[in-house]
């Protein structure tokens, strides 16, 4: 693919890095269209009342579970309906996934052009690992990934650094030449406890946070520009 337009920033190079673990939601694809058409069809299935988009952004990043059990709390269900909506939201999620949802602007360039610069790249989201696959591939982004690791791949989810380390493990490389690549306190604080760099970009979902006090090494103003 042709990627010269893009630019690595100065910290960004095989020197430091061997390995970039890439987040999903909200850095490589905006999916909140999908998180919504598939909870609102789950609530219906219930016969519950709808969400809004607002309350959605600031409640996706801590995997499906959180956001089911969130999603009923918010509108007032009984916390026994949690099986059977979490049943139905899967099913509603795979009938649609990736149908109500964009690829980044820059983010298949900035993949292409770690690729091209020899870094090995893991997608690591928290994410059903299955539903992470079929949106991946869907965007034509799978080819870029040596692996991908979903929220359910681990025994804890970020903000656990567990799915980085292990994550590095799998790859045999040391946290500390791992780079995560995110939008949320989520990844920020995973990375932190993981012992990795962290470099996020601004217009994901941080739970209705700015992301530039979280922390991270380096804030990206998108993926293929530093
Ligand atoms: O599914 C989520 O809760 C968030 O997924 P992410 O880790 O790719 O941002
Ligand atoms: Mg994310």
């Amino acid at each position: 693919m042709h990627n010269a337009a893009v630019t690595l920033p100065d910290w960004l190079h095989r020197g430091r890095f061997d390995v970039l673990m890439v987040d999903l939601d909200g850095t490589l694809v905006d999916t909140l269209g999908d998180f919504d058409a598939a909870l609102n069809r789950m609530l219906a299935g219930l016969g519950l009342p709808g969400v809004d988009r607002a309350f959605i952004e600031r409640t996706v990043g801590k995997g499906s579970e959180h956001l089911v059990r969130r999603t009923l709390a918010e509108v007032g269900a009984q916390e026994s309906r949690y099986e059977a909506a979490w049943t139905l939201y899967q099913d509603s999620y795979a009938a649609i996934n990736g149908e109500c949802s964009s690829v980044y602007p820059g983010a298949r360039e900035a993949l292409a052009a770690w690729q091209a610069a020899g870094f090995r790249l893991a997608c690591l989201t928290n994410k059903p690992g299955e539903a992470a696959r079929t949106l991946l591939q869907r965007k034509g982004l799978d080819v870029f990934f040596e692996v991908t690791f979903g929220g359910d791949a681990f025994a804890r989810k970020k903000p656990d650094p567990l799915p980085l380390l292990s994550t590095c493990a799998h790859l045999g490389v040391d946290p500390s030449r791992a780079l995560m690549v995110g939008d949320s306190e989520n990844d920020v604080l995973a990375a932190r406890a993981a012992g990795c760099a962290v470099a996020v970009v601004p217009y994901g979902y941080n739970h209705g946070q700015p992301i530039a006090s979280a922390g991270a090494d380096w804030l990206m103003r998108q993926l293929d520009r530093p």
